[in-house]
């Protein structure tokens, strides 16, 4: 099983600190999200994984190895950086014999990696033709074309339509399921929780949080509960006895802050008042990462009504 370790590291441009000691461990058979505002250092760190770059301190290891050292590194890592790396004058079956060759990989994997990406069609058109989309399939064929035991992927969704978002998610899935070190950077957090078991979040070239999804939503976000009852007066009266706050909305809905609808159930209960809906508010992973990021946000917006002074 093939991890990849990350210990102490540290990059600095200049006087910027883009990876500021960072330790973490992105473990075998698992999808790890790894998320950050712009400027985290998520690609500074993913660059020196790959040895397209050198840290300033500390070090990456791949299979307790650096990526340097690695022999035949398309056996070893999969990786999606830039989708646009491909020669615009080359078909894409050119570019990947032109990688099978260069890596001792059999021509074979080829046109399964053609096929498992649905660029068999197209396999014999210019790349300097493909839309973004199949742009970035062929940098996923190039990613699996050495069958690596790690994939590291930067936003793989961009460009990809809807139907393309929804098979590399199953892709990276199934790259999971069978074993495999899968870390997959992304903006999309609707995205990143559909598909990601772990999370690694940086903020400012720092570790925020290393966790699993659903421990990290559970630690970064309030409980809240939403209901509907007949009789609003006597909800009121129940919740300040029991020292909590519930406020109607438009539509008659009440949401109670602090609470779940486990005890909110028991009261009503208790008291005989008839509930006509009682749900736990689901926290997204969106509330919960941005509650976490807003301190560390480099390129925070301007609240609207600073603008323009
Ligand atoms: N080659 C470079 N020269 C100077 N500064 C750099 C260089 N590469 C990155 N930086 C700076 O290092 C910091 C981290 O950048 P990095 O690209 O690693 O962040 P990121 O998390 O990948 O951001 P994004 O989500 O925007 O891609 C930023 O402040 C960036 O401006």
């Amino acid at each position: 099983m093939t991890s990849i370790d990350v210990r102490e590291l540290r990059k600095t441009y200049g006087s910027v600190r883009a990876v500021d000691g960072v330790t973490c461990t992105v473990e075998p058979g698992r999808v790890t999200g790894f998320l950050g505002p712009n400027g985290a250092g998520k690609s500074s760190t993913m660059r020196i994984a790959l040895g397209l770059d050198r840290p300033t301190a500390g070090r990456v290891t791949i299979g307790g190895r650096p990526y340097r050292a690695a022999t035949r590194p398309l056996r070893l890592v999969g990786a999606l950086l830039d989708a646009g790396a491909a020669s615009g004058a080359r078909t894409a079956q050119d570019h990947l014999r032109c990688l099978a060759y260069s890596n001792d990989l059999p021509l074979g994997r080829v046109a399964a990696v053609l096929a498992e990406t649905g660029l068999e069609t197209v396999a014999r058109r210019r790349v300097g033709t493909f839309s973004l989309g199949m742009r970035q399939r062929l940098g996923v064929a190039a990613a699996l074309l050495g069958d690596p035991p790690v994939l590291m992927l930067d936003e793989p969704t961009n460009g990809l339509d809807p139907e393309g978002i929804i098979w590399i998610r199953d892709l990276m899935r199934q790259l999971a399921a069978e074993g495999r070190t899968v870390l997959v950077s992304s903006h999309l957090m609707s995205e990143t929780a559909r598909t990601a078991d772990h999370l690694i979040v940086l903020g400012r070239g720092r570790l925020l949080a290393d966790t699993s999804m659903a421990a990290f939503i559970a630690e970064h976000s309030s409980s809240r509960v939403w209901l509907r009852t007949t009789e609003p007066e006597r909800l009121r009266d129940l919740l300040t006895a029991a020292g909590l706050a519930g406020s109607p909305n438009g539509d008659g809905r009440w949401q109670v802050d602090g609470a779940s609808a486990a005890q909110i159930g028991a009261l009503a209960a208790a008291q005989g008042l008839p509930l006509l809906e009682l749900t736990d508010d689901q926290a997204s992973l969106e509330e919960a990462y941005l509650k976490l990021t807003a301190s560390a946000t480099e390129y925070a917006s301007a609240p609207a009504a600073a603008k323009g002074t």
